[in-house]
């Protein structure tokens, strides 16, 4: 058979797995410093390292991979796991230790985007008003712009292979306070920084260094008068396609961004009081709106037109009765070959689990049983709170509400993992890394690759 040259790319990957095959640790040390990206890198077969070291019974090189983030859920062709590897071929000490680590350290269910607290919100500060002025304008505090709800940001130029791609534009006040002067401007006051490492410095230890505040300007000026801002910093807003660029921010600021934008698009619906129509005053640091009229009945009691809006959506993840498919839909709107998790907004008066039932059932016909919640995620396009469940279908026929969803269907565990893992599967695109439904998905196929951790409703 003729062989074909390997590409430089092609043969480090080999060079790496064939260290993992032979127990190489120092060798295998070498390459990942030198190239991260080769820790869940697959080979011809299909292996990653992590699987080698585990079917050739190298305990340190498992243990120094999984120290360094490995991913230990891929699956190869026969959909085994690393922990399956071990398993079948006697090495007990490496499967204890694949099934030893939780959720979360382990990659099963890691942090979500936009759940990242970046700042400490400091809630209580919002009622002290002397104090938020003293913020205002201190030389250290922070500000973000944004143009309605969109922010300002700047590309990333330093590391093209990366997927953040924008950055938030950065103001101190003395390049912003002009804009405090128009009745439209929201100041939205964020938190301040939390202390890490950085800040652990003689001044904390003397007790005189506070932590910069941060707030979010929300400004109908037209936008290319607010570019002038940056001077020749490179930014925009992402105005054209909010959906795509919200998703390209580091973990850190897809936090803030979720916060200020789901509080600035509360200030946007909600201009005047909903109970009389009156105007209204801005007050905790842009958390609250308070009528101006003195009789109105949103002045008495806790009235929930004066806080923030969030909407609740059910996220569902619907598993066969016979637990080895997953049933998945496709809007219009999505890209070509792309099928997601359903979803529903909850409606009053009903609880997660009748919305998962109510929404599956009404999109796609099937009918569900036990109903687990999994995760939550802020989703900020504009201000839902996505609330990530699995659930067991009692029925499997298949009747799609057009109106809804374009196409519902089931997927087997091997068309998922392949779509997941290798991208091989060009029927089947799941939803960006970034969103729940990616993450319900992951979680199904790792809890079914037998590893250790049964869950209690045996999904
Ligand atoms: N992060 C993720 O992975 C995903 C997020 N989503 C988000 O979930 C949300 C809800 O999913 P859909 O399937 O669209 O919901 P849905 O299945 O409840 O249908 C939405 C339709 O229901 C009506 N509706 C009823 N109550 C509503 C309310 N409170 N707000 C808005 N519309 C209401 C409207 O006619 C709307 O077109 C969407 O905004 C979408 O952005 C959806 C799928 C994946
Ligand atoms: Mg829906
Ligand atoms: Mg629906
Ligand atoms: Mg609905
Ligand atoms: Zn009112």
């Amino acid at each position: 058979m003729a062989s074909f040259p390997l590409s430089a790319k092609e043969e480090i990957v080999e060079r790496f797995l064939d260290a993992a095959v032979r127990g190489d640790l120092p060798q295998l040390r070498m390459l990942l410093t030198h190239t991260p990206s080769l820790i869940n890198q697959t080979g011809y077969s299909g292996w990653t390292a992590l699987m080698l070291a585990a079917r050739n019974g190298h305990y340190n090189v498992v243990e120094a991979l999984l120290s360094h983030g490995c991913d230990k859920l891929p699956v190869n062709s026969s959909s085994q796991t690393a922990y399956d590897i071990a398993k079948f071929w006697g090495h007990s000490h490496i499967s204890n230790l694949l099934a030893q680590t939780d959720d979360r350290c382990s990659g099963v269910l890691p942090e979500l985007y936009f759940c990242r607290e970046t700042l400490d919100r400091q809630s209580d500060k919002r009622t002290d008003k002397a104090w938020l002025e003293a913020q205002q304008s201190d030389p250290n505090t922070v500000y973000l712009l944004f143009s309605n709800i969109n922010p300002m940001v700047s590309r990333c130029e330093e590391d093209k292979s990366s997927e953040v791609l924008n950055k938030l534009c950065r103001f101190r006040y003395d390049g912003v306070k002009d804009l405090f002067q128009k009745p439209t401007t929201k100041l939205i006051f964020l938190g301040v920084e939390k202390m890490n490492s950085s800040s652990s410095c003689s001044q904390v230890q003397e007790g005189s260094w506070e932590p910069p505040a941060w707030f979010a300007i929300g400004t109908d000026e037209d936008a290319t008068e607010l570019l002038k801002r940056c001077r020749g910093k490179n930014c925009f807003f992402t105005t054209f396609s909010p959906k795509i660029d919200l998703l390209t921010f580091s973990e850190e600021e897809a936090g803030i961004v979720a916060h200020a934008r789901a509080v600035l698009v509360w200030h946007n619906r909600y201009s005047f009081c909903p109970i009389c129509g009156s105007g209204t005053s801005v007050e905790e640091g842009g958390h609250k709106r308070r009528c101006l009229n003195l009789k109105c009945r949103s002045l008495k009691g806790v009235y929930n037109t004066c806080y923030p809006q969030i909407d609740p959506v059910v996220i569902m993840l619907v598993v066969h009765p016979g637990r080895n498919q997953c049933l998945l839909g496709r809007k219009k709107s999505y890209p070509v070959g792309m099928f997601s998790c359903l979803a529903g907004f909850i409606e009053p008066g009903e609880a997660i689990e009748d919305a998962v039932r109510r929404e599956v059932e009404a999109e796609s016909g099937v009918k569900v049983g036990l109903v687990r919640y999994i995760c939550s995620q802020p989703w900020p396009m504009p201000s839902n709170l996505m609330i990530g469940c699995l659930a067991i279908a009692i029925s499997t026929n298949i009747k799609v509400d057009q109106n809804e969803i374009e196409e519902a269907r089931w997927f087997t565990r091997q068309q998922i993992a392949e779509s997941l893992y290798r991208g091989a599967n060009p029927a089947l695109m799941l939803p960006p890394n970034q969103t729940i439904s990616h993450k319900l998905i992951r979680y199904w196929i790792c809890k079914n690759a037998n590893l250790s951790y049964r869950p209690p409703l045996d999904i």
